[in-house]
């Protein structure tokens, strides 16, 4: 067996996510992205060639090539495809779990394997939309906001859906100038510490066609976007748009801009997923600490059948470490 190795610097710790989904085969995978990262789940959920070694603290050594594994007992076995209702308190005690753990300083970020949102609630009432809101809370109800960043393409497509998991008629009254401030202040910030870009430029997509066309499609862009824009602009933030959103996200355009604010949530995700499924990734804006997800969902039509493309989990370990290095 070879040598146990120490982590030079905290782990990130990657959570299970929905043990019916694809995560417990993406674990060992991500392995060859080359990020010292622990799997945080329940061994038995892991492919039955896995080389684990369980760990008893986040730090603890493991030989190398071995997956470090702690510990997190659920109450049953998984089903690939048919996620287990009484399982599914256990997918959010890991969350919460690896979320202490990275607020005390024993990991270095939280990398996290999809959730099945439905599940989730069907199982054990989860009152969130998704992980977004769910680290917001547990972090103290801090405002945050969703980006989904590629990683492989140049230049690169970032988006900020301003609302995220609502229904599209709701959109119009939730998109208000506050929301959208508080968007745009969380991005800018976060743009600067996190991606290390000084001076962050922020391209605003406009709800209506045609960004409203003067206000025959639409008001929001002429009555609330633009003056938002123009006050911020004054401050000092440098803001493009409202801009029609159909034109905004193809190469050229991209090149004027480092992040795009969405004004919901296909807006903003048609185009990344489009351009870059495989390296897509989910990075949560505002928290105190780093976290970064895959950009695809738990994947139940091909868990089990050793399909499923590690690329997006390793971008997003990649994505936490640089992150990490950022901020220091
Ligand atoms: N961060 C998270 O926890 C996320 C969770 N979800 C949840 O996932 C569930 C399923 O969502 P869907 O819209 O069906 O999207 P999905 O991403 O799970 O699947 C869409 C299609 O892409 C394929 N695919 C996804 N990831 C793949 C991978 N790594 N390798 C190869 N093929 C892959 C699937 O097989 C499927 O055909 C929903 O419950 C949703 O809420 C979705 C996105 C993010
Ligand atoms: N559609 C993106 C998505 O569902 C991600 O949600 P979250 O669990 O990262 O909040």
């Amino acid at each position: 067996m070879s040598p146990a190795r120490q982590p030079a610097t905290p782990r990130i710790i990657l959570t299970c996510g929905e043990p019916a989904g694809i995560g417990p085969e993406l674990a060992p995978l991500a392995l060859a992205g080359g990020v010292d990262f622990l799997w945080l789940g329940d061994p038995r959920h892991l492919p039955a060639n896995t080389a684990f070694t369980e760990i008893s603290n986040p730090a603890d050594p493991v030989p190398a090539g071995h997956l470090p594994v702690l510990r997190h007992d659920f109450p049953g076995p998984a089903r690939p495809g048919q996620p287990d209702p009484a399982n599914a308190a256990a997918v959010i005690e890991v969350i919460a779990r690896a979320t202490d753990l990275v607020m005390q300083g024993q990991a270095a970020a939280i990398t996290t394997l999809p959730i099945n949102k439905q599940a989730l609630k069907e199982g054990a009432g989860f009152a969130f939309p998704g992980h977004t809101e769910y680290l917001a809370h547990l972090a103290g109800d801090v405002p945050v906001a969703m980006m989904l960043a590629s990683t492989t393409i140049d230049p690169p497509c970032r988006v900020v859906p301003a609302t995220i998991h609502i229904p599209l008629e709701d959109v119009p009254a939730a998109l208000t100038p506050e929301l959208l401030e508080q968007v745009i202040r969380i991005t800018h910030a976060a743009m600067i510490r996190d991606f290390g870009i000084p001076a962050p430029r922020i391209a605003l997509a406009g709800l209506n066609p045609h960004a409203g066309e003067g206000g025959t499609m639409g008001r929001q862009e002429q009555d609330m976007i633009r003056p938002l824009a123009e006050r911020l602009r004054a401050e000092g933030i440098t803001l493009t748009g409202p801009l029609p959103a159909d034109t905004m996200f193809h190469a050229p355009a991209r090149t004027g801009y480092d992040a795009a604010i969405c004004t919901y949530h296909d807006q903003a995700l048609i185009p990344i997923k489009t351009l870059d499924f495989a390296g897509g990734v989910n990075v949560t804006l505002g928290l105190p600490f780093i976290r970064t997800s895959p950009d695809h969902g738990t994947a139940f039509d091909i868990a089990g059948l050793g399909r499923a493309d590690p690329t997006s989990t390793i971008a997003a370990l990649r994505t936490a470490r640089d992150m990490a290095a950022n901020r220091e």
